[in-house]
């Protein structure tokens, strides 16, 4: 199985289909998300899969009836997954897990918990106390009981969730740095040898590899080290 998936964050659409072309061999699937898609839209999405598993990362967070339209406005695109925020609350993660099963294919429903961004500090900057760990555990339940197919988590999480829930639901993990790359705005991160053994089902890594000189390469180097 192909545990990676890369992050295809750029506004340019050449440049999208140049990595993608490049990188996909290396990966489970791409990864496009609102940098991409809100320039270049659902044609821009075709143009840039060329036919490769796509996870749309779109984070959709509204009214129940909003995330529904919106889950099936993206069902005629065929991603393999897509993203809401937990924090919708329940009526909002059964709205979209629903619509979801509307279309010919149905797309992993995979919520995010919190924001791999957000450190124990920021978190509390937004009311909420008792650190990440605490916060994704209760936000993981409600999106599970409420039909979500999966979980978008940091690397620190794993274990507490598979003890949780098992192996069942699909856990996605952003917030992957390898050994010595700059960690930039992320908060939680982990290797990929680490998330991976630590039981990750997909990592996601951008700028390691979009940023590196040769992505191709930089992919390349990521896949083997945790095939
Ligand atoms: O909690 C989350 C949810 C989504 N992401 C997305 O993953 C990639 C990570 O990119 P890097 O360049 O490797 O930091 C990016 O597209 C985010 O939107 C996340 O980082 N954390």
């Amino acid at each position: 199985m192909k545990r990676l998936i890369a992050a295809i964050d750029t506004p340019e659409l050449d440049r999208a289909q140049e990595l993608v072309r490049g990188v996909a061999p290396h990966c489970g699937l791409v990864k496009l998300g609102l940098e991409f898609f809100l320039r270049h839209g659902p044609a821009g999405f075709t143009q840039a899969a060329q036919g490769n598993p796509v996870f749309l990362d779109l984070k959709l967070h509204d009214i129940p009836n909003t995330v529904a339209g919106a889950v099936r406005s993206l069902l005629p695109l065929g991603a393999d997954m897509l993203t809401i925020h937990a924090g919708g609350g329940a009526k909002m993660i059964e709205a979209a897990a629903k619509a979801a099963s509307e279309g010919a294919k149905r797309p992993k429903i995979l919520a995010v918990t919190v924001l791999t961004s957000l450190d124990t500090e920021a978190l509390a900057a937004t009311g909420v106390s008792g650190g990440p760990a605490q916060q994704v555990l209760r936000l993981a339940r409600l999106a599970l009981e409420n039909g979500a197919d999966g979980l978008v988590c940091s690397a620190h999480e794993i274990s507490r969730l598979r003890d949780a829930f098992g192996e069942k639901p699909v856990l996605v993990v952003p917030g992957i740095r390898p050994k010595g790359a700059e960690i930039g705005d992320q908060a939680r991160v982990m290797t990929p040898e680490e998330a991976v053994s630590a039981g990750a089902d997909y990592i996601v890594v951008g700028r390691p590899i979009t940023g590196a000189v040769d992505p191709v390469a930089a992919a390349a180097a990521i896949a083997a080290s945790i095939a």
